[in-house]
């Protein structure tokens, strides 16, 4: 890529933010990534695909019809370093990086999408103290869409539509009412929420928030590349953080 890593310097922000609902908390980011950043996740996650698993009611990892997508955890090179950066400190500076699980990019070819979830999990088995509980906020990044992309928006069902139109350049206007929202996947953007309610009162503390339910819709023309970014309540263990290069 155009970062050669001998000289790479971790460049101060370029992202603006626009709330996009205070309860629950959604804020969208322009911005939040480069292209030259969003060049190089393409680089390092290309080829390292793999038909991505859901939990199921008893925590154990499984292949669904659900998430057609496929997924790879990232190495947290000094440029993947950067953007986790970014991302704790979006969050107040007292997020420490061990609440970070491995970036995890996500890739939808034609068809592929991924059904109503919530990135929070019920079941106890995936939020244990060595996970640093539950997932309490999650940033979906839109790292590529090809230019002729069709579909593959990120529904929220049980959000209100904006009234706005200035909404209308990140959200489909189009969709009907009772749809929710659907943000559009415009590439270096991304969408931050938070999936717990409830006060910090430790890890385990926080309740799942339903109206955080949402959807990577099937991808009806193009590619689209995103990922995940999902801090927990409190610190994992190191075997179940990315591994620095
Ligand atoms: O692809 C999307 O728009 C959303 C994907 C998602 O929600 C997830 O991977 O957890
Ligand atoms: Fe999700």
């Amino acid at each position: 890529t155009s970062n050669n890593p001998a000289n790479y310097t971790c460049p101060h922000h370029l992202y603006t933010v626009q709330i996009f609902s205070e309860d629950p908390l959604v804020i969208y980011i322009p911005g939040f990534i480069t292209p030259s950043e969003a060049s190089h996740l393409q680089t390092i996650s290309a080829n390292r695909f793999t038909s991505s698993q859901v939990a199921d009611s008893s925590g154990q990892e499984q292949l669904a019809s659900t998430r057609t997508s496929r997924s790879t955890a990232l190495e947290s090179d000094e440029i993947v370093q950067c953007i986790e950066n970014r991302a704790l400190a979006f969050q107040g500076y007292d997020v420490s990086r061990e609440r970070l699980e491995p970036l995890q990019a996500v890739q939808y070819g034609l068809g592929e999408n991924y059904a109503p979830h919530t990135d929070w999990f019920t079941s106890p088995s995936q939020t244990g103290p060595e996970v640093g509980g539950n997932r309490e906020t999650s940033f979906f990044v839109y790292v590529a869409a090809s230019d002729d992309i069709v579909g593959g928006g990120t529904q929220f069902p049980f959000l209100d539509a904006p009234r706005d139109e200035r909404w209308c350049e990140w959200v489909n206007c189009d969709a009907a009412w009772d749809e929710g929202v659907t943000f559009r996947p415009i590439e270096g953007n991304a969408v931050f929420w938070k999936n717990l309610k409830g006060g910090k009162k430790g890890v385990g503390s926080g309740m799942g928030d339903k109206r955080t339910l949402h959807a990577g819709l099937p991808v009806q023309r193009g590619t689209k590349l995103g990922m995940n970014i999902w801090t927990r309540e409190g610190e994992l263990d190191g075997k179940y953080r990315s591994g620095v290069v």
